[in-house]
């Protein structure tokens, strides 16, 4: 089981009624959420000993983490994969250069690596772990070059053509087992996928927690990746509110419903703090050194012609890199708070609709879930038959705003001011995209507020209503000038 923050003993989930079809179905592991033609099943204990069942399930134990602690070190029979990815990192663990340093890993590709056999693995954990290994391989692979010229002249130029079969072969087969893209990828890769506790008794606090893989092998990346992890490991709280607001405007029970929208914002409110540590945990200069090895081959201008997959298809290839536009929990927000279905209608958008099929299927398939049933039991138009619920929406929306904000500060700091490149790793323009949705959210928090009748706000809620007012226009202008001096500097920020 995992160790959860502050998790309230929910009484949440044990109150629920089994009802038909409209609500929530209890079996013994798990609960079916029914909503007419969707069904969603969601685990209710994270089964730590089934490996017969997917990794990435949403629970309201686990969250968007995996069910399992990742499977650490590959068994015997993967000896060679698992040795080359031990020595695969700029830098290793005991401080001497390894392969990528030096520009050797394509050529220990080539040398050393069997064509392993995968048919007739079933066991969900080693699936997991072979499908995160060769896509460290498969990228590694790929950008080698990129990274040798970007440090020698700030340049990427192009990546390698071809993916070997060694590496293509099976990981193209695990990714069909897996229903993945067979690609580097957030959840089930680089992020979510790839931490280690370092006492398996301990929780997922950033002191209990190290790398399995990695490209550059420095602190800054550890950083980088585990404070996604630990951001996460709030989402469990996250999976429980939702499911209890949806729970509260079907039944029409106002109390449970300020209730749900307080602890969802209490939720992402510890999210934020979390996210602020990404300052003093990754350095910002040097993301640029470990961020070549997550970039994609679509809509990158090191990938003009695509990639080979050699053994699958002669037909190349594209895939978005990885970004934490995969990962669940703002989505989850802008679903359930109907934001999503306010977002200007233009190419950018259609990025975002596009990041959301880069996850694994069960997170697609509960966010999916709860757009629909937000949209049918109609929540944002409950919460503004009350002031007072409209007041809890409206800071939940603000957290949403607070995330991108903080966000978008982190893109200006780790890249912007670091690099002329146009494109982001997902392949978004890198300008324009992120403050496409920014602006939406900024748009709506002013929207809200507007509608809102003061006079019957209790007074904090009307400090609060103010202020979220104030800084959301602030917010608006200087975004507007900030996205229009930028696209002077970078070019083709339409291009998507
Ligand atoms: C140094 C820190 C970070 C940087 C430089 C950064 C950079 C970016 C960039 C450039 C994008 C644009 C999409 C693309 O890759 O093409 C993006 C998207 C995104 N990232 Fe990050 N990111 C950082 C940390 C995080 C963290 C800690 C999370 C937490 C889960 C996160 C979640 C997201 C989300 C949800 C999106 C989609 C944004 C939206 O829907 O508006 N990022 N990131």
């Amino acid at each position: 089981m995992l160790a959860l923050k502050n998790i309230k003993p929910s009484a949440l989930f044990k109150s629920v009624k089994p009802v038909l079809c409209g609500s929530y179905l209890k079996a013994s592991s798990s609960y079916s959420l029914c909503n007419q033609q969707r069904y969603f099943t969601m685990l209710t204990e994270t089964q730590s000993k089934d490996s017969t069942q997917q990794m990435f399930s949403v629970g309201r134990d686990n969250g968007f983490l995996p069910r399992q602690d990742p499977m650490v070190e590959l068994p015997e029979e993967f000896s060679r994969l698992e040795y080359l990815l031990q020595r695969m990192p700029m830098q290793l663990l005991d401080g001497t250069p390894g392969l990528l340093a030096s520009g050797q890993f394509g050529d220990a590709v080539r040398d050393e690596l069997p064509l392993y056999e995968v048919d007739g693995i079933t066991d969900q954990r080693l699936l997991s772990a072979l499908f995160r290994d060769y896509t460290f391989a498969a990228s590694a692979y790929l950008l080698e070059p990129c990274d040798i010229l970007y440090r020698a002249k700030s340049d990427y130029g192009l990546g390698r053509k071809v993916l070997p079969m060694n590496i293509a072969v099976p990981l193209w087969k695990v990714s069909k087992k897996i229903h993945s893209q067979p690609f580097m990828e957030y959840a089930l890769s680089y992020a979510l996928y790839n931490y280690k506790k370092i006492n398996p008794l301990g929780g997922l606090t950033y002191d209990n927690l190290a790398l399995i893989r990695s490209f550059a092998g420095s602190e800054s990346e550890k950083g980088f990746v585990l404070n996604h992890v630990t951001m996460v490991s709030y989402s469990p709280r996250l999976v429980r509110y939702t499911v209890g607001a949806l729970e509260a405007v079907e039944k029409n029970d106002r109390a449970k419903f300020d209730m749900q929208m307080t602890g969802l914002n209490e939720t992402y409110e510890s999210i934020n703090k979390e996210m602020e540590m990404m300052w003093s945990r990754s350095m910002p200069e040097d993301y640029i050194k470990f961020r070549t090895f997550i970039m994609g081959t679509k809509n990158q201008p090191m990938f003009p012609d695509g990639v080979i997959y050699e053994g699958v298809s002669d037909k190349p290839i594209v895939h978005r890199g990885e970004s934490g536009a995969n990962d669940s929990m703002v989505p989850l927000g802008d679903n359930l708070l109907q934001i999503t279905e306010l977002m200007p209608e233009n190419p950018l958008t259609t990025v975002l609709r596009d990041f959301r099929s880069y996850r694994p299927t069960n997170h697609r398939e509960f966010l999916e879930y709860v757009q629909d049933k937000a949209q049918k039991v109609g929540l944002k138009e409950y919460a503004l038959q009350d002031s007072n619920s409209a007041a809890v929406y409206l800071s939940n929306v603000d957290q949403i705003r607070a995330f991108r904000h903080r966000h978008w500060n982190f893109t200006k700091e780790y890249i912007i001011k670091h690099t002329a490149h146009p494109v982001a790793t997902g392949g978004s323009p890198i300008v324009t995209w992120l403050p496409n949705q920014l602006g939406a959210v900024l748009d709506l928090l002013n929207n809200i507020s507007d509608q809102i009748d003061k006079s019957k706000l209790t007074e904090s809620n009307l400090i609060r209503v103010e202020e979220i007012n104030r800084r959301a226009q602030a917010q608006k202008r200087f975004l507007d000038r900030e996205v229009a001096s930028l696209k002077t500097k970078f070019k083709n920020q339409d291009r998507t």
